[in-house]
């Protein structure tokens, strides 16, 4: 049975392959109008579901160790949003009813939206102040790549079919190395350490 599997290692490369291919569309201006929005902020919330809730979570923990004042929407300690603050969402599709009353609401109040999204034309995306475009939800499905050629470590190629990156596993994948370089952009521009970053780590977890 095992054998019919391709090993892990590979199955990994071609996520990083993808991730690749999708790191090089991403459009630097957007990206620096991202940046621009985090650094004036007054405070950050995240908001996303699911996976990508995940990774809003994984940034707002890492904005808070780089001393920013972050929070994650529902959570139960989260403050009232002002117009001075930014809300950061994270949706492949743009559409998930949660995020878009989140939105909606940021919208209402007057704050700044940030929407990371592989869906730009999508409710959130018109809402959006600023959008980070990663991969493309709008090629019609016959256009997406559903079958790949994988090199094996062992040197040998066998193709791998609809298993590969189910559903949003690219968008939010690639969401997440997308943040993490936001955040070591961030420690760039603020001349920030990891010491600095240690200090605040949680110590009773
Ligand atoms: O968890 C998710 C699902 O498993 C797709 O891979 C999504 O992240 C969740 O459904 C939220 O969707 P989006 O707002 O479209 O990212």
């Amino acid at each position: 049975m095992q054998q019919e599997c391709p090993s892990i290692a590979d199955l990994m490369l071609l996520m990083t392959s993808r991730l690749e291919e999708t790191a090089r569309t991403i459009e630097q201006e957007n990206a620096g109008r991202f940046l621009e929005e985090i650094l004036n902020a007054k405070r950050i919330y995240l908001a996303g579901a699911g996976r990508s809730g995940l990774v809003a979570r994984a940034f707002a923990q890492r904005l808070m160790h780089l001393g920013f004042e972050s929070y994650v929407i529902g959570e139960t300690i989260t403050p009232a949003f002002g117009p001075e603050d930014v809300l950061v969402a994270f949706s492949g599709s743009g559409e998930t009813r949660s995020v878009v009353d989140a939105c909606e609401t940021a919208r209402e109040i007057g704050g700044t939206i940030c929407l990371v999204t592989s869906t730009p034309e999508s409710h959130i995306g018109r809402m959006a102040d600023c959008i980070v475009e990663i991969g493309n939800n709008r090629l019609k499905d016959a256009d997406i790549p559903r079958d790949f050629e994988i090199r094996q470590l062992t040197g040998q190629y066998r193709s791998v079919s609809g298993s590969f990156a189910p559903l949003g596993t690219l968008f939010e994948t690639a969401a997440l190395v997308f943040s993490d370089a936001i955040v070591s952009a961030l420690m760039e521009v603020r001349h920030c350490t990891a010491e600095e970053l240690k200090s605040r780590l949680a110590n009773v977890q």
